[in-house]
């Protein structure tokens, strides 16, 4: 809703209220063009301020109506009501004024923000445009150009930068709304007609065609598949090529055909989803409000490798001390450059002081004794973090959290080599570690319910997005990698090639196919693993070459490993690179001579493979583990895993995540083609469709807000 007051005798001061942001609701709308009535008939009240409660302005259109049928004033008519009326309107911009709300603000006749507000147009991150005249006025206000990067990108810009493009009209730090009442007293009574942005004509600097041109090509690069930014440039296209009235009704049809796409529905799931995980739960009951946080000021980092230098700087410079231990003297002083480097780099890039005198380096793991959280981040080898945690469960004061950054060892296994199981979780960040915004926070069985709330909230003042997900071999996800790389290693088998795969998965909007990842991350990590699982062995030829455990497994990636093809690092994989640690993947014709070679070997013959069939089996294999995780409690919700493979493994946000993706496809869809390509390899487990798949399926692919329900019925009737 919203408040009408007077304040200083003349000016009529409509106030926002729907917390937590102000969103634009049916009831706010409604109250906003009620009272803008009132103001307007009141002779008393001679100018009008806009504000929101709490220190917020407003967050846009509430995204939380988007699912429902369309109720209250509309809207446009809304912010023509404003831009026309008779007495100045001032809009006290607070805290923020995006989308929907800084049309709200473009509406009003004058703008004055406070010097920490932001402000933007973050639609296209929701798949939508700004469909209630932004498109329109902010090309008007600020140029075509600016308006193409702010409305294009999303991105948020200052107060101090939206003075400087003409957004606003002033900028203050005392309190806005203040400031914005004597604003309005001082332009009561003075002519608006050169205050109505939807007036003003069109600027059209020479090279206009270049601009749109270079906007368009921009967009394609970036947008990987997604629609919404390419209609954004269309919506701004139409303020230039059409009068104001007609560029609206462009706007209005980009807008629909942008809001009815499946596209802005998976990224408004994906929008509340990286919200919703906040909220976590354990599957021994813990929960996000049930459990304490424990204070840390004093961190540790043990193993001062490529990981542990990002979290070292990560911890710092989100204010922590930070102990950071290398026991190689060597490693350790390299890793002070490396260090500071990053620092610098990311003080430079983020306008933020540095955080040096926040770490001190040491060789012992005896400087560790007092602090409050150890993150070990050594070698990725059982008995190695056997020793360091039975070291630190010695070494550091009663209650210090034991958190380890492996990517899939078992973190139980770790706590049985300290006094206090319950102090030890896992925090498994991603490569580059001070830039990957994703956490996943791994509890055992013993995991107390405060150490996990405590490494949780580590994340989120790390800048990072924590997920709660249950101990299993690689988690959820690597575990869910494991099937999808296993069927791209099947379709090289039966006849596709490295790029063919890439290629489908680029398409579908992956920013990397699974075979330039595997070179960029090394062949050499995942050969590890299936090393240290017992997979990997000598035959070369005949049947048990290509069984393990009575299951179909391919030594596709063992073979190249054993000829030194470890990637990018050595200049050959999967692609050939123009030298070892080249980044651009070209075909190799080696390895296609080797497929071939490799084929005849175990009596293959290669057959056409399309693009559906690369697809469904590499996503579908992938999304059938992802069930089974939820079946069996690894994760407590689809929005865990959909927000785990966005934010870590390069799902295309605008597909939603593999989870919300499986929903839009059909789950009855997703068995009948598991149960398609199972038939064809009935000698690969990973293809049977998991019974919780089956039962979600079967109960009529309920919408995925609802899949917790069945999931949380006692998992054995499932
Ligand atoms: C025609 C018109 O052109 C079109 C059509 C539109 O206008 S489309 C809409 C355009 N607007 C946006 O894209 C802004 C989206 N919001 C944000 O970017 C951020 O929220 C924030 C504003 C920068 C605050 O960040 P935060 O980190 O301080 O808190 P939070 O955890 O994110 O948010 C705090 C709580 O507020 C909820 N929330 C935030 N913005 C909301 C919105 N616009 N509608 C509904 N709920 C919203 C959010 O779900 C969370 O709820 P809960 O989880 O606590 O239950």
């Amino acid at each position: 809703m919203a408040l009408y007051s007077r304040v200083s005798g003349s000016v009529g001061m409509i106030t926002l209220q729907n917390p937590p942001v102000n969103a634009l609701s049916a009831a706010v709308r409604q109250g906003i063009v009620d009272m803008m009535h009132r103001a307007l008939s009141e002779p008393e009240v001679k100018s009008v301020v806009i504000c929101g409660q709490n220190g917020k302005f407003c967050g846009g259109a509430d995204i939380r109506e988007f699912g429902a049928k369309m109720t209250g004033p509309p809207l446009v008519p809304m912010v023509h009501l404003i831009e026309a009326a008779s007495k100045p309107v001032v809009a006290a911009i607070e805290g923020i004024a995006l989308g929907g709300g800084l049309e709200l603000a473009l509406s009003c006749h004058y703008r004055i923000a406070h010097s920490k507000a932001t402000l933007g147009f973050p639609e296209v991150a929701l798949g939508l445009l700004p469909g209630a005249g932004g498109t329109q006025r902010l090309p008007r206000l600020i140029g075509v150009p600016a308006a193409l990067d702010l409305i294009t990108t999303g991105r948020h810009v200052t107060a101090a930068e939206a003075r400087q493009l003409g957004i606003v009209d002033e900028v203050t730090d005392l309190n806005a709304v203040d400031a914005a009442v004597k604003f309005a007293q001082s332009v009561t009574g003075k002519s608006l007609d050169a205050r109505r942005i939807s007036t003003y004509p069109c600027p059209r600097p020479p090279d206009l065609d270049a601009i749109f041109e270079r906007a368009m090509q921009q967009v394609r690069r970036s947008a990987r598949g997604a629609i919404a930014p390419g209609t954004c440039v269309q919506a701004v296209h139409a303020a230039v090529t059409l009068p104001y009235a007609k560029g609206m009704e462009r706007e209005r049809e980009l807008f629909s055909l942008l809001f009815t796409s499946g596209q802005a529905r998976a990224l408004q799931y994906y929008f509340f989803a990286q919200r919703a995980v906040s909220r976590w739960s354990t599957a021994n009951g813990a929960r996000w409000d049930t459990s304490k946080p424990r204070p840390v000021r004093k961190a540790a980092v043990i193993g001062l490798g490529t990981m542990g230098r990002g979290i070292t700087v990560s911890l710092a410079q989100a204010g922590f001390s930070v102990v950071a231990v290398e026991t190689q003297e060597q490693q350790l002083s390299e890793a002070k450059q490396a260090v500071s480097g990053m620092l610098e780099r990311g003080a430079k890039r983020r306008g933020v002081p540095l955080a040096h005198d926040k770490i001190k380096y040491s060789c012992s793991v005896q400087a560790v004794a007092d602090v409050d959280l150890v993150i070990e981040a050594v070698f990725e080898d059982m008995a190695l973090k056997k020793t360091v945690f039975q070291q630190l469960s010695a070494i550091c004061k009663p209650g210090a959290l034991l958190c380890t950054n492996t990517s899939g060892l078992d973190i139980d296994e770790l706590a049985s080599q300290t006094q206090s199981p319950e102090l030890v979780v896992g925090m498994h960040f991603f490569a580059p570690a001070h830039v990957m915004q994703l956490l996943e926070v791994v509890y055992g069985p013993r995991s107390s319910p405060e150490v996990v709330a405590t490494a949780m909230q580590m994340g989120k003042k790390m800048g990072k997005v924590s997920v709660a997900v249950g101990n299993c071999r690689g988690f959820v996800g690597n575990r869910m990698l494991k099937p999808y790389l296993e069927q791209a290693f099947f379709l090289l088998e039966e006849g596709a090639t490295p790029e063919q795969v890439d290629q489908v998965l680029e398409e579908f909007g992956f920013a990397m196919g699974v075979f330039k990842v595997s070179d960029l991350s090394g062949l050499d990590v995942g050969w590890k693993v299936r090393k240290s699982d017992g997979l990997v062995s000598p035959a070369s030829t005949g049947t048990s070459a290509r069984i393990r455990g009575g299951s179909r497994y391919s030594p596709l990636g063992d073979l190249l490993c054993e000829r030194g093809r470890f990637g990018q690092k050595t200049g050959r994989g999967w692609f050939q690179y123009d030298k070892p640690g080249g980044r651009v993947a070209k075909p190799d014709p080696w390895l296609h001579g080797f497929l071939e070679e490799y084929r005849a070997q175990h009596g293959l013959v290669a057959r056409r493979i399309d693009h559906q069939e690369v697809l469904e089996r590499c996503l579908y294999a992938l999304i059938n583990e992802g069930f089974q995780i939820l079946q069996d409690g690894i994760a407590a919700g689809p929005e865990d895993i959909d927000v785990i493979y966005v934010l870590g493994y390069g799902w295309p946000r605008h597909r939603g995540g593999p989870m919300f993706y499986a929903g839009q496809v059909g789950l009855d869809k997703v068995v009948e083609r598991l149960e398609h390509y199972q038939q064809i390899h009935p000698d690969v487990p990973g293809l049977q469709p998991c019974s919780l798949l089956r039962k979600l399926a079967a109960s009529g692919n309920p919408a995925i807000h609802k899949w917790r329900e069945v999931i949380q019925k006692p998992r054995s009737q499932l």
